[in-house]
């Protein structure tokens, strides 16, 4: 059979790192043997869930490079892929479930459950449904449909199996039937819960391998208890430990985390958020960069871990750093001004490129070189400041003496500055380019100094000079 593996996020909110090493994970292991990765879009809460929301997942999984074989807009052998418009294949198998008694309606009122939880609690009890409306008969269920209740929906739990799977993540897992309690598969609004049509669509979908999150663990049995009832095919499930923030919490839709969104905006490449994701709950044998064919080609479910991770940004900069040197010229410059606007003239653009694609992570790197080189008004940051203080304004008359001669020709400036101020090292190098660019570090130079020109120069030195005499 085919592998098929499946992302079923709700569109309730913009996606996360989180949700997408979700996505990430199922789409490898589907390409590993040519299988599909298929998208299918859990929208049933109706308060929460948008099409803004599910348009912008959708982009999001573009961009990220996962692109489903199967889902909206692609392959629809099963449709809809949105389970709100499900809502006829759901009412079949609520159906089924109620002619073979697998299934009662329950009239509890919230204050009546919420009485029994804190009974069962004062008792020393574990809260769980405690089967009020497990046995009505069809006259009493006449009686309170009669007047206006409307009923939720239960799953009859039957009594005493072991329900027993095997995790790809975390190996054999056990749950006893008689700890969990009648539950909700339809809610009073006539809304699917979430075991529910997440288990269904699964089987109808034709899914073999589900990987998720661990918040979805002790669903599994409930969900598995509920295909076994209607005689469907369960995925083989596996669960990941939750991938935390620097709060220490999980990441989360509602917490505002950073979003994939954002990420983009803010100028990461996917490849790199790709390879430092591959790389949380599953171990590669190779560190460097790899494109997703090489990802999917080597993730083996013996390497699946399931330490909790957290969201390191110093990792995923790393991760920056190899996608952005795999860049070409071309496409470096394409990747930044796709994202800013720059300034610089463009017979200047190849010099810029050459000068400052080493010192940039982000295009808003680039930016504060393009504003460094292009301004008329210098400012010095603390430590330029303190080496133009400390070094002799003659230092500054002979570099502007240096930089006429040489026409700009940095090497040239710099042999001519070491015989005039009888400097060399770091003490001839630092406060020319404190002078010069208004700080410390930075790119080389022997590049800078064309862009920014003779006569910006000229003032620099100039007021370095002053500055010093002051
Ligand atoms: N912090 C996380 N780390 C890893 N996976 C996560 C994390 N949060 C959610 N997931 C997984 O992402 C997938 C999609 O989940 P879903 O769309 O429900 O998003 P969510 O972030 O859990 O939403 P919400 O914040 O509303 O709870 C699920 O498999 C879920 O387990
Ligand atoms: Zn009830």
């Amino acid at each position: 059979m085919t592998v098929k593996t499946r992302f079923a996020p709700s569109p309730t909110g913009y996606m996360h790192l989180g949700n997408a090493r979700t996505a990430l994970f199922n789409a490898l292991f589907a390409w590993q043997e040519q299988g599909v990765f298929l998208l299918r879009i859990e929208d049933t809460d109706q308060e929460r869930s948008t099409t803004e929301f599910a348009q912008q997942l959708m982009q999001d999984l573009q961009w990220l490079g996962l692109s489903w074989q199967e889902g909206p807009n692609v392959n629809e052998i099963s449709p809809p892929y949105y389970q709100a418009q499900r809502g006829e294949i759901y009412a079949r198998y609520y159906q089924q479930l109620m002619d073979n008694d697998q299934a009662y309606p329950c009239f509890c009122s919230a204050a009546e459950l919420s009485l029994s939880r804190k009974l069962q609690r004062a008792a020393g009890q574990a809260p769980r449904y405690a089967g009020t409306c497990a046995h009505l008969s069809p006259s009493e269920i006449e009686a309170k449909l009669a007047q206006g209740v409307q009923p939720t929906l239960r799953f009859r739990v039957p009594k005493n199996e072991k329900i027993i799977f095997t995790d790809m993540v975390r190996g054999e897992q056990q749950f006893m039937s008689d700890d969990i309690g009648d539950f909700i598969i339809r809610r009073a609004d006539g809304t699917p819960a979430f075991f529910f049509c997440n288990a269904i669509d699964d089987a109808l979908m034709q899914v073999t391998k589900a990987l998720r999150g661990e918040d979805h663990l002790t669903n599994t049995p409930r969900q598995l208890m509920i295909l076994s009832a209607l005689n469907l095919p369960a995925p083989q499930y596996g669960h990941f430990s939750l991938i935390l923030g620097h709060d220490g919490a999980p990441l989360s839709k509602r917490n505002g985390s950073m979003s994939i969104k954002e990420l983009r905006e803010k100028g990461w490449l996917s490849l790199a958020v790709v390879n430092y994701l591959a790389r949380l709950g599953h171990s590669y044998t190779e560190d460097t960069l790899l494109s997703l064919e090489e990802l999917a080609r080597q993730i083996n479910d013996q390497r699946l871990g399931h330490a909790p991770s957290r969201f390191d940004p110093q990792h995923l900069k790393h991760w920056q750093q190899l996608a952005l040197s795999q860049l070409d010229d071309e496409q470096w410059w394409q990747w930044l001004t796709h994202n800013i606007t720059l300034e610089i003239p463009s017979d200047l653009c190849h010099l810029f490129i050459h000068a400052v694609r080493p010192n940039v992570l982000f295009p808003e790197d680039a930016q504060q070189w393009a504003e460094m080189i292009l301004t008329e008004n210098l400012v010095w940051n603390e430590e330029a400041h303190l080496v133009i203080k400390e070094t002799d304004s003659a230092f500054f008359n002979h570099a502007l003496i240096a930089l006429h001669n040489s026409q700009g020709d940095y090497a040239k400036l710099v042999d001519e500055l070491k015989q005039t101020s009888g400097l060399k090292g770091k003490k001839l190098f630092m406060p020319l380019r404190a002078a010069l660019t208004g700080v410390t570090h930075g790119p080389e130079m022997a590049y800078l100094l064309p862009l920014i020109g003779i006569h910006r120069a000229e003032q620099r030195l100039s007021s370095a000079a002053d500055q010093d005499s002051l």
